[in-house]
């Protein structure tokens, strides 16, 4: 059994009190790891190595830092086949997305951030009639808290970790613990590239231990988050007293508003990569499609159709379009949501229950990709999160109908809008309650761009110089001529 160790100062370790949680592979349901248990100790641990490489780390030049994070760039790319592997084992996501979505997007991770550091400029104010000059100078934090989830591990792994070191903050980071390998390979790469110790600190284990723990560590003033909406509001309530700097990413149920003269077929095909691509698991993905009414049966008819067509089984097949639920329980509640929705009155037009694979992977977490129509816009499964392989349909007439149903939830994360009408592009982008709006495409990402949500989706932005002025704390220096 292989064993997962923390990276702390440099150096591959055991967990202090030297207890072990069994990793999961989600496709055949099987134990094939050993997670470290870590604690208050190990965070401890790695809190002191971090704050013991943050002078030297901060004084590094930037350009150094930089190519620090390029070289694991090339090391990640040089290393593809191996943690795209390594991603579809732990998470059950078909290999193929691993290798052209997830390590691909963690390597550009590195890079931007790498040459993004040497574009980040102070800031000078010249007051005029006074003869006095103003520079802002941003310095890094020190040691900061990053903490990651399941559904893209490594891709927002690296998203959080490589702002915060370009930035010249030492980190101590949490993967999750439900899928913690290509972070812990990761850690093995980071000492190849030349990373100095305590640079970087990775403590695996469960949120309510090690991620409690680093929230509320007292040398920890900066915490960046992504996870569930349930999980950033007990982040925020302990780190809100104690003054805490908080990046909080969280959930979403996002609309995918269709209008009857889209694009049909860039509309189709889009929508079924919007709907199920990761299983459901990106908090991005368009939950809720609203389709035109004078559009919709079509729509709907080929959407059935094409997804009845997906194929759903072993994430190492390269047929494969759908592969594994991250784990048992999320399956269980994914399950559970389809059962609500029977009971608000929804239809299952395809879907709508577990699935067994044959051969290898016959006891792994598989859900067939459902899609339900019949219920109404604000019901619960139209307004919580479901987070899987499940979406609704429903027809309008309006425009200002679709408004009102896309903005009736708490979460305001993105949307997606497809017409070929230019001008209610803009107005519809223009009154929708989310961070992020995607016309006639999804999940098109400029990393220069800010990335986040409002409402019960999150605070704050990445993305950008967004997530470099985040991970530094600008001081004004005001001198009199
Ligand atoms: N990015 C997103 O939008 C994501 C949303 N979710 C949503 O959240 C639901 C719950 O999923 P979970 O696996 O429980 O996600 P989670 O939000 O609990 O996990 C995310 C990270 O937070 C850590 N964590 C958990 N409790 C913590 C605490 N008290 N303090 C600090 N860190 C903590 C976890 O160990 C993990 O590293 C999902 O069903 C889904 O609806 C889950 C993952 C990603
Ligand atoms: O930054 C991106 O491209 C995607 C981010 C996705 C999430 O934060 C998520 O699914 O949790």
């Amino acid at each position: 059994m292989e064993y997962i160790h923390n990276y702390i100062n440099g150096q591959l370790i055991a967990p202090a009190a030297g207890q072990y949680i069994h990793n999961y592979n989600p496709a055949t349901g099987e134990v094939y790891s050993l997670i470290p248990d870590s604690g208050e100790q190990d965070v401890e641990l790695a809190v002191q190595a971090a704050q013991a490489a943050f002078p030297a780390w901060a004084k590094t030049p930037a350009e150094k830092r930089g190519r620090i994070l390029m070289k694991i760039a090339d090391l990640i790319e040089e290393n593809l086949d191996r943690l795209a592997e390594a991603e579809s084992l732990d998470n059950g996501k078909p290999l193929k997305l691993a290798q052209t979505v997830d390590i691909p997007r963690a390597s550009s991770n590195m890079r931007f951030y790498g040459t993004a550091i040497q574009h980040f400029a102070s800031e000078a104010h010249y007051m005029e009639g006074t003869d006095a000059i103003n520079y802002t100078v941003r310095h890094p934090h020190g040691v900061v808290g990053c903490i990651s989830p399941w559904n893209l591990p490594l891709y927002l792994f690296t998203w959080k970790i490589a702002p915060a070191l370009a930035a010249g903050n030492c980190v101590v980071a949490k993967p999750s613990e439900v899928t913690p390998m290509t972070a812990f390979l990761l850690s093995e790469i980071c000492m190849e590239a030349g990373l100095p110790a305590g640079v970087l600190n990775i403590v695996h284990g469960y949120g309510h231990k090690v991620g409690a723990a680093l929230t509320a560590h007292p040398k920890v003033p900066v915490i960046s988050f992504t996870g569930g909406t349930a999980t950033g509001k007990a982040i925020a309530a302990t780190a809100a007293p104690m003054f805490k700097k908080l990046s909080l990413e969280l959930g979403g149920k996002n609309p995918n508003i269709i209008f009857a003269d889209c694009d049909f077929n860039n509309a189709l095909y889009t929508s079924i990569h919007s709907s199920f691509a990761n299983q459901g698991q990106i908090c991005l993905c368009g939950s809720r499609i609203f389709i035109e009414r004078p559009l919709y049966e079509k729509f709907r008819d080929a959407f059935v159709a094409k997804v009845q067509a997906l194929t759903v089984g072993d994430p190492l097949d390269e047929n494969t379009k759908i592969g594994a639920l991250v784990s048992e329980q999320h399956m269980q509640k994914v399950l559970s949501y389809i059962e609500l929705a029977k009971q608000e009155g929804g239809t299952i037009l395809t879907g709508g229950e577990q699935i067994k694979v044959e051969g290898r992977c016959e006891n792994g977490w598989f859900v067939a990709p459902t899609i339900i129509e019949g219920l109404t816009y604000n019901c619960r499964t139209n307004t919580e999160e479901i987070f899987g392989p499940v979406v609704t349909l429903m027809p309008f007439d309006t425009e200002e109908e679709v408004i009102l149903y896309a903005n009736c939830t708490d979460y305001g994360l993105s949307a997606t809008v497809w017409t070929q009408n230019l001008q209610r592009a803009h107005r519809v982008s223009h009154q929708l309650h989310v961070g992020v709006v995607w016309v006639n495409t999804w999940l098109l990402r400029d990393l220069r761009t800010p990335f986040g949500g409002m409402k019960n989706s999150g605070v704050g932005r990445e993305g950008g110089f967004e997530t470099l002025r985040f991970f530094t704390e600008p001081q004004n220096v005001c001198v009199k001529l």
